[in-house]
């Protein structure tokens, strides 16, 4: 009998999988009009994706640079198993993400908002009328005059920043994603949850381990988060979910405790657990249930910030340091302007001399042009449901109109190393970005924060926080190639956002560079 059942399972998997091939994945060939990939799964070596040797963000660059694509607009492909539009011209990608957002303006990914309610209702993967409400709340916080409110915040966790440096000795090695991600971690805990911590110096602090879990992922996280960005119809069924399941409860709880205690002390902080106590001021609920259903998006918006605040800072700044660690004379040139920066000032660095700071920017946006935490965008075309009747028509780009529900991919990764854009693309070079050449980048190719109403509404703090975490280490360290720094970068396939394989360890040399000029 059991014989017999597992053949019977074992026959309608493979009959699936036969149906998925005959149907799905013959879709393109229907459209002969469409350059595409062969049908197979992730449009690469399945093999390959199930063993975690590659990543859709790492498959999509791959077809982007195949020669035979160099002049389309478009390419057909396959997400896990539904076909799928990679674009590559950049005015379509101007349509897709701004002038055409209405039609464009959800992304394909979804959680399930039963199973997993705190991810589904986040302002990242909210309906529109969700994502709309809570895009509109909460942008305030991320304005000119709140940045600025924010800014001794950041100087202060860097300041234990430069502390747990000099703390390290003379010349010693340390992996910085690490390091950087504490440092990173302290600054989103203190503007947003409103919780100061020195992770650097206590780094078994509970609040800093569950945050830092947020950005981990192991196979078994690897393959939820394949399920919700590839397969969202399947969520349900594997019971995938985004955050881990006590870290979840944890911050939960946490929220809970820091949003009652201020309640009751009525202290002010300008930080976005004073906008959730705003907004639950503001609001009116017809019971516990409405009230709960309400606190439970306030907490869901509350740890994607978190969970997308700290990530993709930390790797952004520790690929800078590895750049400036293999090019001694751009470090030079960063110090240099560092110094001067805190020398007009007195030592006391303001918000605008920070600003001021050229050359610092450029080698961040230099480094997100090389290393996009993010190497994907995605969208999905509307659906009939969504009040989208018509097939939107590619002409004059290609002959071909999108079906409802078609998922998008734009492949960042692709764009950013594509020659027609950035000559010698390999080439880690900051000049792209000052102020006589940055007027002539086209935006659509250079997405490292995405475009459009969905693009990162944290951008300018991902940015500040990046080049407050530089400044100090560099102020007083020089930073070079080690003996156990990796010659070949090696990413992580089951990341969804760009790490590395083990971290990257980088040797420091103190020099006091600007404490001594500050004490002449
Ligand atoms: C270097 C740092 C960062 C990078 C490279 C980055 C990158 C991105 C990218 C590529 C997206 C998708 C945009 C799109 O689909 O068009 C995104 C979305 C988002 N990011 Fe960031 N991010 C950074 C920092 C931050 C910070 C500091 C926060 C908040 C504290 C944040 C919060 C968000 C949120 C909430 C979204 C979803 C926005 C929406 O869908 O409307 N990010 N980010």
């Amino acid at each position: 009998m059991l014989l017999q059942i597992s053949a019977l399972l074992v026959a309608c998997v493979l009959g699936l999988i036969c149906h998925l091939y005959k149907v799905n994945f013959s879709f393109w060939k229907k459209y002969r009009n469409v350059p595409s990939v062969r049908g197979q799964i992730f449009c690469s070596n399945l093999k390959d994706i199930i063993l975690f040797r590659t990543n859709f963000g790492f498959a999509l660059r791959e077809v982007y640079e195949d020669p035979k694509f160099a002049n389309s607009s478009v390419v057909g492909v396959y997400g896990l198993y539904k076909p799928s539009l990679l674009i590559r011209d950049p005015e379509l990608i101007k349509s897709i993400l701004i002038k055409d957002f209405d039609r464009f303006c959800n992304r394909y990914s979804k959680p399930d908002v039963h199973t997993d309610p705190i991810a589904a209702k986040s302002i990242f993967f909210g309906d529109y009328k969700l994502w709309k409400e809570m895009r509109s709340k909460f942008s305030p916080m991320f304005s000119s005059g709140k940045l600025k409110s924010m800014f001794p915040l950041l100087m202060s966790v860097g300041a234990n920043m430069s502390d747990h440096m000099a703390r390290q000795g003379q010349v010693f090695c340390m992996e910085v994603k690490d390091v950087c991600a504490r440092f990173t971690t302290d600054v989103i805990a203190t503007t947003i949850f409103g919780f100061s911590s020195d992770s650097l110096k206590n780094p078994e602090e509970k609040m800093h381990i569950e945050i830092r879990k947020l950005g981990l992922f192991d196979l078994q996280r690897a393959l939820q988060v394949v399920i919700i960005f590839f397969a969202p119809k399947l969520v349900r069924l594997f019971g995938a979910k985004l955050f881990e399941k006590n870290c979840q409860e944890y911050l939960v709880a946490s929220l809970q405790q820091i949003i009652q205690e201020r309640e009751v002390g009525g202290r002010i902080r300008n930080d976005l657990i004073d906008i959730i106590i705003k907004l639950k001021q503001e609001a009116s609920f017809e019971g516990p249930k409405d009230l709960a259903s309400f606190m439970e998006t306030m907490y869901s918006q509350a740890i994607v910030f978190l969970a997308a605040g700290y990530e993709t800072s930390a790797t952004t700044m520790s690929f800078a340091l590895f750049e400036l660690a293999k090019q001694p004379e751009v470090q030079e040139k960063l110090r240099k302007e560092i110094l001067g920066a805190f020398k007009d000032t007195s030592g006391e660095l303001s918000y605008e001399s920070f600003n001021s700071m050229e050359y610092l920017e450029m080698i961040v946006n230099e480094t997100l042009r090389m290393y996009p935490p993010v190497p994907i965008l995605e969208r999905k075309h509307g659906k009939a449901e969504e009040g989208i009747s018509q097939p939107y028509s590619l002409m004059p780009y290609c002959d071909y109109a999108l079906p409802e529900g078609m998922p998008i991919y734009i492949p960042i990764f692709g764009l950013h190393y594509d020659e027609k854009y950035w000559p010698n693309p390999w080439q880690f070079r900051p000049e792209r970005f000052s102020s006589d050449n940055k007027n002539s980048i086209n935006p659509m190719t250079y997405l490292p924060f995405g475009n459009g109403p969905h693009n990162c509404v944290g951008n300018r703090l991902g940015l500040m926080q990046t080049k407050c975490g530089l400044m100090h280490i560099l102020k007083n360290h020089k930073v070079r190639m080690g003996d156990r720094t990796m010659k070949q970068l090696d990413f992580d396939p089951k990341a969804f956002v760009l790490q590395l394989k083990g971290g990257m360890n980088l040797e420091f040399v103190r020099d006091d560079m600007c404490d001594n000029e500050l004490l002449e």
